[in-house]
């Protein structure tokens, strides 16, 4: 319910269309029933021939043998003081003034016409009010879906390690999709079909009373087995949910990694695994649609035990002329036309639960709170420098899970510091946590001075420009590229320079329509280098005083090596940067070199210095270049420098 109470809020400022929709599902319920009830005086007029003159259902009833007396009594009997044959006979009256002609056949004329009128009237309410529920539907479907990207896209990065792409895919689109579906099932179940059965059962209870009784038990067994039925349902409904994520998640992470499942030509083997998947995936769907199946059949034979009792039972009305035949039609008739919406509002059951599972999830993310707090501190420049103070970090925050342990580190304004070790040993890491992608546990982080936790997020991001090994490029113009980020709309002037300091000013002219040339899906149209100096120009556009390139070069053969190098060296002049490298050889020249093993610093110092002290780092060089036969350009150029 709280849930139910929360969507509502979602729809609490459509207040005025929300009052407009009831209205006007008050005025289809009322057009609705009373072109039910048009019958009756239809056929009164039809089905008696024994006068040229008007024949109303008054003078019908009356032509029959009297039966309004001993009938009235009962009913008063039961009802108390309200006199349900006497309001009968005012409505009848009113009906008949309104269609009464001189002569029958004009009489038939009427009714048709009025009948005419009373459907088109009800048509175009009907129309109303679905376009109505529409608005406001697909209004709180935006405004969830919007705030779910809002949530998930600020979240921090550990929330995307712990959640799977694909399970957050589909809380933007089908969980929100689930709610939409609801929120009209709710409108028509909860308000237009309940006021249609009121209406309806009003007639029936004008027409006859004890048959309602009897269809009203009837209905009242087959809403308790639906919601029975129900609740199985829904507990299949969020297994197949979730479900759902899996299949996102699994068709993400094989078409991103086509060309590895392709080079280990694991192409069956991942049919294998998908075949596997959606026939599990069908024996859900089959059990839950066996369950929903159960629904409809039940409603119907529910419902037409009603309609045969309540013919037996009044047909032995109509025999001890308690009520006439035309009356029992028109009964059958209404009672057939309450089955629907009576139907529907049970199948809501389900829905709305559906939906209120959705919505449950969706809060779930909605209130998700971030671990990373805010700050309130601006930082409009880079003046001094970032410490790093015993920092302690583990991203599984058990015990000896550390990935580093007590690192200290001073990285001074202007300075280039490259960070080396093993595959592991935390670099990336260390990074990461400058860019405050995570909070460290233990010890402190300070650029300028102060905290990195009492700066404002974007703006202490402001301060770095990253240029990673593997470079997001998206579908757009390489101008459009290039200005990805920079939070400006930059010139064409500025866009050029920021690629010609990239080394990529070159390859861009040569390209159709230069730096309008769309690159395509995740730049694939692009070589390896290229897009690394895409990224280079990206962030040379968007001048941070800080760079930070992590393995940027370690992907690309020799020759591509060289032009990114350049465009780094370029980058860097007058810059402070942090470079992880494997290959030592692009590193040679950095102020400071850090040597990272197993989470902890192990030697700083410059080349030279490192490899006089005779310890990691001349053994990771020895390693990297000191190999026999190694005929690696990058050793040659080390050592021709
Ligand atoms: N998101 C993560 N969740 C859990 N563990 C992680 C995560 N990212 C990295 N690690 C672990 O942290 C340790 C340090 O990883 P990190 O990427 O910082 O090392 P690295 O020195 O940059 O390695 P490489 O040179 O191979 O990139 C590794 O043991 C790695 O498995």
């Amino acid at each position: 319910m709280k849930f139910y109470i929360r969507v509502l809020k979602y729809l609490s400022p459509e207040t005025h269309q929300i009052v407009l929709t009831i209205v006007v599902s008050l005025l289809t319920s009322l057009f609705s029933v009373v072109s039910i009830y048009m019958i009756l005086p239809l056929l009164n007029t039809v089905f008696n021939n024994n006068t040229e003159q008007v024949q109303t259902a008054q003078s019908a009833e009356k032509a029959s043998p009297p039966v309004h007396k001993p009938r009235a009594t009962s009913v008063q009997n039961i009802i108390g003081n309200i006199d349900i044959d006497s309001y009968k006979e005012e409505l009848k009256h009113a009906f008949e003034n309104l269609i009464q002609a001189e002569t029958k056949q004009k009489t038939l004329l009427n009714i048709c016409i009025f009948l005419i009128v009373v459907f088109s009237l009800k048509n175009f309410f009907l129309y109303l009010n679905n376009q109505l529920i529409i608005r406001v539907q697909t209004k709180t479907a935006k405004k969830l879906r919007d705030e779910v990207f809002k949530k998930i896209i600020h979240m921090p990065l550990s929330y995307f390690h712990e959640h799977k792409v694909g399970t957050l895919m589909n809380y933007v689109h089908h969980e929100v999709t689930v709610v939409h579906d609801a929120v009209s099932s709710s409108f028509v179940n909860l308000i237009r079909n309940p006021l249609m059965v009121f209406f309806i059962v009003v007639v029936l209870v004008i027409i006859s009373w004890k048959l309602t009784l009897f269809a009203l038990i009837i209905s009242i067994a087959s809403l308790i087995s639906i919601r029975f039925i129900g609740k199985k349902i829904k507990s299949y409904a969020s297994m197949i949910q979730s479900r759902m994520g899996n299949l996102n998640s699994k068709l993400q992470e094989v078409f991103n990694g086509i060309k590895l499942i392709k080079a280990n030509s694991m192409e069956n083997y991942e049919v294998d695994r998908f075949t596997d998947f959606t026939n599990e995936f069908r024996r859900i769907s089959l059990k839950s649609n066996q369950l929903k199946g159960i629904t409809g059949p039940l409603n119907e034979t529910f419902g037409v035990a009603a309609i045969a009792i309540a013919l037996w039972f009044g047909g032995i009305q109509v025999f001890s002329g308690e009520m006439s035949s035309v009356e029992l039609i028109v009964f059958a008739f209404a009672l057939f036309s309450v089955m629907q919406p009576v139907k529907a509002i049970s199948q809501a059951y389900t829905k709305i639960q559906e939906g209120l599972g959705s919505a449950k999830r969706i809060f779930k993310i909605i209130d998700a709170e971030s671990d990373l707090k805010n700050g309130m501190r601006e930082i409009e420049s880079f003046t001094d420098s970032i410490k790093l103070e015993n920092i302690w970090f583990s991203y599984h925050k058990t015990e000896n899970s550390e990935v580093l342990r007590d690192v200290s580190l001073e990285i001074k304004k202007g300075e280039t510091v490259a960070l080396v070790g093993s595959s592991g040993s935390g670099k990336s890491t260390l990074v990461d946590l400058i860019l405050r992608f995570y909070d460290v546990d233990k010890g402190r982080i300070l650029v300028d001075g102060y905290d990195i936790k009492d700066y404002d997020l974007n703006s202490l991001r402001k301060m770095f420009g990253v240029v990673t090994q593997e470079v997001i490029l998206f579908n757009d113009s390489i101008a459009g590229n290039i200005a990805y980020g920079t939070g400006k709309n930059a010139s064409a002037e500025e866009i050029v320079e920021a690629a010609k300091i990239a080394n990529a000013h070159e390859f861009i002219e040569k390209a159709a329509q230069k730096f309008d040339t769309n690159i395509g899906d995740r730049g694939l149209r692009l070589s390896g280098g290229q897009r690394q100096r895409l990224s280079i120009a990206r962030a040379m556009l968007k001048n941070p005083p800080i760079l930070i390139f992590d393995e940027a070069t370690s992907a690309l053969d020799n020759e591509s090596e060289k032009l990114v190098q350049d465009a780094i060296n370029n980058a860097m002049r007058d810059r402070t940067a942090i470079v992880i490298a494997h290959r030592l050889s692009t590193i040679k020249s950095a102020d400071k070199i850090v040597v990272m093993d197993k989470g902890k610093v192990v030697e700083v110092g410059s080349h030279f210095e490192l490899l006089e002290r005779n310890g990691i780092y001349k053994k990771l060089y020895n390693m990297q270049f000191l190999t026999p036969g190694d005929e690696s350009p990058s050793f040659h150029k080390l050592e021709n420098n």
